[in-house]
């Protein structure tokens, strides 16, 4: 057993474990000695022949290795696991404990797939950064218990002890929060920074991004004219408004991400959440510093910004309902210190029956994103709520249904209350 999988196993005990089966979270934890506890009903549908198995990916030192290892990890095993073998989301988490969270895969196989299946968990623990568990009903056939193999034998083999699984309660948000923090959003340049550094051997388009960033974080000049952010899902008219913002007010507008990264956006769209999040994060940085030279000369009007970057990135880490996002005024909402606030931030909201009947009149290809808020109820609703929690500056909510003038006339009202233009 690997020197990480020996330090995971003094807290082993305290870990709670969740299994996703059609998007809904199963609970369960380990127990050395049984106290007559249920079997948790991740189990209790399981045959008795059956065997389960669950696969989790330890950070290792180098977190963009782990990133993209987690990534190739699900292709690799529903490329090469018999196709009977069930696979579901699963992690592992110390309840309350930040970045206490590995991610991997529940495996549900039956005595006619339990042997290439474990030939090739074998392989797997031996290569690659996996504790891998077994999950078997115990001698009197009531329970189940948890074996974690040991990577030394090139056979299946188990560590000699064997805990029983127990049913454990559900924490008090998706366990997924306890990593974002400098995982899914960053809350300074350097973090973000430090990623896409790191990217620069694996990634080749990495470096051209590390030339285009401001050599100073904050913005070089404060703006003498107001800075107004417009925010909101696609198709909510953020292009057309910020369009008319920029005539109406003689104004500057600057897209978000900003235009100098284009030529990088697809392929950094591919990448795991921490390496397409650090770019999108710096991505703002330029914005800032934009902001700074366009400011003193005009009112600067910008198409996305922070907000965006967090609020999809939060929605995105997060499965499932609404209370499952981090509380309201969680530090997970707070704006980076060192990133430029502007003066007004709006976002646009809109039914969503209308923004699919705009989306559709627009008819444009949607990237993977807005097609998942398509499809996704609940997911649109986690970023719309993710916005609005954003706090410093928080973001005024406008409803966009209106006609693009009586928009456009609400919006200059705000602006002018609060920016005195
Ligand atoms: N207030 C409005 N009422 C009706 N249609 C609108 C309004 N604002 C924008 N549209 C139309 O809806 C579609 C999406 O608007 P767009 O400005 O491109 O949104 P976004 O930039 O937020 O994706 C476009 O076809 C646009 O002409
Ligand atoms: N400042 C920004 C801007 C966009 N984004 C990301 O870009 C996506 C939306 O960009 P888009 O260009 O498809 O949106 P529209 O401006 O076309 O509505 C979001 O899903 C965010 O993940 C970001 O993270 N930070």
């Amino acid at each position: 057993m690997s020197k990480h999988a020996m330090s995971l196993l003094p807290r082993w005990c305290s870990r709670v474990f969740s299994v996703e089966l059609n998007g809904a979270p199963f609970y369960f934890a380990v127990k050395e000695k049984h106290l007559g506890e249920d079997v948790p009903r991740v189990f209790r549908e399981v045959q008795n022949r059956d065997k389960c198995y669950s696969v989790l990916v330890y950070c290792s030192r180098d977190r963009i290795k782990t990133a993209k290892f987690y990534g190739e990890l699900k292709d690799k095993l529903l490329r090469d696991l018999p196709p009977e073998c069930r696979l579901s989301p699963m992690s592992s988490f110390l309840p309350k404990v930040r970045d206490s969270l590995v991610k991997g895969y529940f495996l549900k196989g039956n005595s006619d797939t339990s042997s290439p299946i474990e030939r090739l968990l074998s392989d797997l623990i031996q290569h690659d950064p996996v504790l891998v568990c077994s999950y078997s009903p115990a001698e009197d056939g009531q329970q189940w218990t948890q074996h974690m193999w040991s990577e030394t034998a090139s056979q299946v083999m188990d560590v000699a002890k064997g805990y029983y699984v127990v049913p454990s309660e559900a924490p008090e948000y998706h366990p997924s929060t306890l990593n974002i923090i400098n995982s899914d959003v960053f809350y300074s340049f350097d973090e973000a920074y430090d990623v896409m550094k790191k990217c620069g051997d694996i990634i080749p388009e990495a470096k051209a991004v590390l030339e285009l960033l401001p050599s100073r974080v904050e913005a070089r000049n404060k703006p003498d004219f107001p800075v107004i952010v417009i925010e909101g899902l696609d198709a909510t008219g953020k292009t057309t408004l910020t369009e008319s913002l920029k005539d109406t007010l003689g104004a500057t507008l600057l897209p978000s991400p900003p235009e100098c990264l284009s030529p990088w956006r697809a392929r950094f769209d591919q990448e795991p959440p921490l390496i397409r999040r650090a770019f999108y994060a710096l991505g703002n940085y330029i914005s800032a510093d934009q902001i700074g030279l366009k400011g003193v000369k005009t009112p600067v009007i910008v198409d996305r910004f922070w907000h965006s970057t967090a609020a999809y990135a939060i929605a995105t880490a997060v499965s499932g309902p609404v209370c499952n996002l981090p509380g309201e005024g969680s530090e997970v909402y707070c704006w980076p210190s060192d990133l430029f606030q502007p003066s007004l931030v709006v976002l646009l909201t809109l039914d969503p029956e209308e923004r699919k009947r705009r989306l559709r009149n627009r008819g444009q290809g949607k990237t993977d994103e807005e097609e998942e808020l398509d499809h996704n109820q609940l997911f649109r609703l986690r970023v719309e709520e993710a916005y609005r929690r954003i706090s410093g500056p928080a973001c005024v909510t406008v409803d966009a249904s209106p006609s693009a003038d009586r928009v456009l006339q609400q919006v200059l009202l705000l602006i002018r209350g609060k920016c005195h233009l």
